[in-house]
């Protein structure tokens, strides 16, 4: 059986999963798995493509403390006790930078160029390349193509795409790139089946999980979104602050004596929920803490949600629909619940049975904005674009385009 392994490393979990291909190009999908809680609760889960799990392992804190020791447990149980032997490897890359607006398939040129922006995602580029790094040192003939979470947004205007600086600066690629493209995609190409009355209208899609962020979608295409130059700004998030005056990162150099190694630290893995909370950047734990703090980080995180809806529905001139997806967008009701609340000036009503119940449709029926909860598949999304790489090979889709 032909299969395709596809690799996620987010900035909490690593998910994967393998799919066979199927008689006519169709996907199949055979595993799913991933490592959560990691730094908190690490937990390998997987299932198969029948009913049960395969695996459901908690492991402590100090087995697994990172992202490289995750993709080490995963990688050794697909490997050593599945077997599994892909003949093409799908890989999210989060920053592909200016040059990239769709997949490619890796060669050492393409290691070479991604490596530009582990600084500009040192959360997870490192972690993205590392694979496919040992994956072409040992198998230098196996398929492997990147997926950009940056990929999806290069069809901003201009006004979306640069910050107000000189335009040496942007002309080097300091932009505005916007992250969890292929999450937004993956909606983007489900709502037509989901609710086809307003797909291709203005929708925005709140991308809630370890990393968090928003888009406006306008007819299937990403015109604005809350991340820029790097995954940091927007929303709060786990570990991020998002968005942040730049005098704070001045005050943080020029009166506390940080060092450039020391902010990035500090600005990557020491704020948002978790510096705010002092709690847990698990949006879990925060829910279940009886901290004032734990309280504070999630009004702060419901609060700038609401802000940046505005702005988006600005961007968008008006709002058809909203989409709550990624770990806490499907699994919290609460969090949803609180957020429709900032949206009722948009038209928002939910019902709150539909949302207790994480239905597709959580608004109610006179609610002038439906709200969905569309879980994403980031995995399914690569596995896509990895297999149309097999089937069509890479001279139709591995053109590197300049945006500007
Ligand atoms: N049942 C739940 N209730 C609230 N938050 C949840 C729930 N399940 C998962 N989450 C939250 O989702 C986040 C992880 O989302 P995920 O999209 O998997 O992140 P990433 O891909 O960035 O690692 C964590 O903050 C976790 O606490
Ligand atoms: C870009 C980003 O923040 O990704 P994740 O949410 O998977 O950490
Ligand atoms: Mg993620």
């Amino acid at each position: 059986m032909d299969t395709i392994l596809v690799v996620n490393a987010g900035s909490s979990s690593v998910k994967f999963q393998v799919y066979s291909i199927e008689g006519e190009g169709t996907l199949r999908r055979q595993i799913k798995g991933q490592i959560d809680g990691i730094g908190s609760r690490p937990r390998l889960r997987a299932g198969g493509a029948s009913n049960g799990p395969l695996v459901d392992r908690a492991y402590p804190i100090e087995a697994v403390p990172d992202v490289p020791a995750a993709m080490a447990v995963a990688g050794d149980w697909l490997r050593n006790e599945l077997r599994v032997t892909p003949i093409a490897v799908g890989h999210r890359v989060v920053h592909g930078g200016p040059d990239y607006s769709r997949p490619v398939v890796i060669d050492h040129g393409v290691v070479c160029r991604l490596e530009r922006f582990v600084s500009l995602a040192p959360l997870h580029q490192p972690h993205n390349l590392a694979p496919i790094r040992s994956l072409l040192a040992g198998f230098p003939t196996l398929l492997q193509v990147a997926c950009f979470d940056t990929a999806f947004h290069r069809t901003h205007e201009a006004v979306a795409d640069h910050y107000a600086i000189p335009h040496q600066l942007h002309a080097e690629g300091v932009r505005r790139y916007g992250f969890h493209g292929l999450s937004y995609e993956y909606i983007a190409r489900t709502l037509p089946n989901v609710a086809p009355d307003i797909a291709r209208g203005r929708v925005i899609v709140a991308h809630l999980g370890s990393g968090a962020s928003m888009c406006a979608l306008k007819d299937g295409r990403s015109v604005e979104s809350t991340m820029g130059f790097t995954a940091l700004d927007g929303l709060p998030m786990g570990t991020r602050p998002g968005q942040i005056d730049p005098g704070v990162v001045l005050y943080l150099i020029s009166e506390k004596g940080m060092s450039a190694t020391r902010v990035q630290d500090f600005l990557y893995r020491e704020c948002g929920l978790k510096g705010l909370s002092g709690v847990s950047n698990d949006m879990r734990e925060l829910e279940a803490s009886t901290e004032s703090h734990a309280r504070l980080a999630i009004d702060y995180f419901v609060y700038r949600i609401g802000l940046s809806a505005g702005m988006l529905a600005a961007a968008l001139q008006g709002l058809d629909a909203f989409v709550f997806t990624a770990g806490i967008g499907e699994n919290s009701a609460s969090i949803r619940a609180r957020v429709a609340e900032q949206l009722g000036w948009l038209g928002v009503t939910l019902d709150a049975d539909e949302n207790a119940r994480h239905s597709r449709l959580i608004s109610q029926p006179g609610s002038r904005v439906p709200v969905y909860v569309v879980p994403t598949d980031e995995e399914l999304m690569i596995a896509r674009h990895t297999l149309a790489m097999l089937v069509n090979g890479p001279s139709l889709n591995t053109r590197s385009e300049r945006v500007s």
